[in-house]
């Protein structure tokens, strides 16, 4: 797991360094990483280096003195370098610098005309020090665009952007990896990103949020891999109970039991309508049903005896294509009452309550769903906001729910009601499809049922149970989008193709 912080906090703690202009090298350490990534993708795109045309966009501060340093050394191996200065004012040691290597500079309105001889655009106009309001200029597409430590127009703290922002091929991000780069909109427009340690670490406290890798399953779900593991029972696998599906939406009860079945699960319990249970023992004959009477007793039995052992079941997938009735609220109370691990999502998400809970939840809302929990919890907000600050918002939602957030999106934010959060980015845009939703809460739902928390969570510390939680949801995501990079291998991605998917992507993953 990779940590992340605040740009701010970054930039708080290389100010007082960077102040003592004496001192420059860290700055000299920030330019030359930016210009060993400059030569790299210039090799990539013409194929050379000496003669090769490099502009940088340069801002009065030190994401421009960056920018000039970075094109000295570029300058001093046959680079041409022009610095287009957008401010009355830049860095005056980096601007000596590039004079010195025999470098150009030129005035904003050269720009156009420059970026016609172009091979490569250094964006080093403005960083950690953005303020809003920025209006900056357009740049063709076609140019490769190497961003100094934050895209220009990105909101190194939220991943915010400006409408004009210049989204990068790559960035070189500096001290830190920073909150902007890896979620919204920052995570879109900031290509592939290089960290470049400056040995700021012990400085910066508290990460804010963790970007999970490929290998962090293993660590994630935490599981006991000892020999006895293997003799256990389908029971003891985990048993999970799904309530879902409807007339309208009999799709997504079949999406999420297969999943569910896909990911490894010891048996699977269905509550489903009527009218949709013929088509769910036809596509998943796996899943034994489970009826009204026998919930309230296998409820009550659970409340006793604890949820171990044969034909109790240890957690619930609750909501994907549910329809709000008076009989499935019933079933949802019912199940919130015995205080099962549960994950929930889609139209069940509107039929919670906030306020303290202390109970084993996870809930799964895209961005319009979060948008409908914070209001019922009397956070107003728009989807423009949380957009702009995703972690935050979903942080609210957490604290507001007493529960574990999974905020879908691009950038998947798992966030516990202390702030403990994870991010796991999506493989593939391809996971946007309809079911998508419906197959992350089946994955989910294994993995929970396969956690064995204790039946009583009273008794254990409860900030270890939602950070447990947190991960087993941050596990679910990375299965789901490991699943989605091998589908699209083959091509487009439907929610059937994760679903074909998901053996293989948890056997690589090592589950
Ligand atoms: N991480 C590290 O360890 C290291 C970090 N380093 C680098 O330092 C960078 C941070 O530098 P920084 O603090 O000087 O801020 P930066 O981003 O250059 O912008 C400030 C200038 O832009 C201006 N300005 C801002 N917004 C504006 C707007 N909307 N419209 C117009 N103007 C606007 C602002 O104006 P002011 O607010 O003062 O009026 C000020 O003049 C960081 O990103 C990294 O590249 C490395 O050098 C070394 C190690
Ligand atoms: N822009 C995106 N890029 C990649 N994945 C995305 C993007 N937007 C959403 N997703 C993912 O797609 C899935 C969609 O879930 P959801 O909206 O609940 O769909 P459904 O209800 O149709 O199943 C989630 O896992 C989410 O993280």
């Amino acid at each position: 797991m990779i940590p992340v912080y605040a740009g701010s906090r970054v930039r708080d703690a290389e100010i007082p360094l960077l102040r003592d202009s004496s001192d420059l090298s860290l700055m000299r350490r920030a330019a030359d990483a930016l210009a060993h990534q400059a030569v790299l993708m210039l090799k990539e795109h013409t194929g050379r280096l000496y003669g090769s045309r490099v502009v940088a966009l340069v801002g009065p501060g030190n994401n421009g003195g960056d920018g000039l340093f970075a094109l000295s050394a570029m300058a001093r191996r046959g680079v041409a370098v022009t610095a287009v200065l957008l401010a009355s004012h830049a860095h005056q040691e980096g601007l000596a610098a590039l004079v010195r290597a025999g470098g150009r500079t030129a005035a904003a309105k050269a720009l156009d005309g420059l970026l016609e001889e172009c091979d490569l655009l250094i964006d080093a106009a403005y960083g950690t020090g953005l303020r809003p309001g920025v209006r900056l200029p357009a740049i063709p597409r076609h140019i490769p665009v190497l961003a100094c430590d934050v895209p220009s127009g990105v909101d190194a703290d939220t991943g915010a952007a400006a409408d004009s922002v210049i989204p990068a091929e790559r960035t070189v991000t500096f001290g830190a990896l920073k909150t902007g780069l890896v979620v919204g909109a920052g995570h879109l427009v900031s290509g592939r990103i290089r960290v470049t340690d400056l040995g700021l670490n012990p400085t910066l406290g508290e990460p804010e949020a963790w970007v999970v890798q490929g290998d962090d399953l293993g660590l994630l779900l935490d599981r006991d891999l000892g020999w006895s593991a293997a003799g256990r029972h389908k029971y003891q696998r985990g048993v999970l109970g799904l309530l879902a599906g409807s007339a309208r939406y009999p799709g997504a009860a079949v999406l999420s039991a297969r999943a569910a079945v896909a990911t490894g699960l010891g048996l699977l319990r269905t509550i489903v309508p009527e009218n949709v249970a013929a088509a769910l023992t036809s596509q998943v004959p796996e899943a034994v049903p489970l009826g009204t009477d026998e919930l309230t007793a296998l409820l009550a039995h659970n409340r006793r005896n604890g949820r171990e052992g044969a034909t109790r079941i240890g957690a619930w997938a609750i909501g994907p294509g549910l329809e709000d009735t008076p009989e499935t609220r019933r079933h949802l109370q019912q199940i919130l009452a015995a205080n099962n691990p549960c994950v929930i999502d889609a139209s069940a998400l509107a039929m919670l309550e906030p306020g303290e809970h202390s109970q084993l939840r996870i809930l799964t809302p895209h961005a319009g769903e979060l948008n409908a929990l914070l209001a019922k919890a009397g956070v107003r907000v728009s989807p423009r906001d949380i957009a702009a600050d995703p972690i935050r918002w979903a942080r609210w939602a957490a604290v507001a729910y007493d529960c574990v957030v999974l905020l879908k999106g691009s950038a998947t934010i798992c966030t516990a009601p202390d702030g403990y959060a994870l991010i796991v980015h999506a493989s593939t845009p391809d996971l946007a499809t309809a079911g998508s939703g419906d197959v992350l809460t089946g994955i989910l739902g294994t993995l929970l049922a396969a956690a064995n928390f204790p039946a009583t969570p009273a008794t254990v510390d409860a900030t270890a149970l939602t950070h447990r939680l947190t991960d087993l949801a941050a596990a679910g995501a990375l299965i789901h989008a490991h699943a989605g990079a091998l589908a699209a291998r083959e091509g487009t991605v439907s929610a059937v193709d994760l679903l074909v998917e998901l053996p293989r992507a948890a056997r690589d993953l090592g589950l």
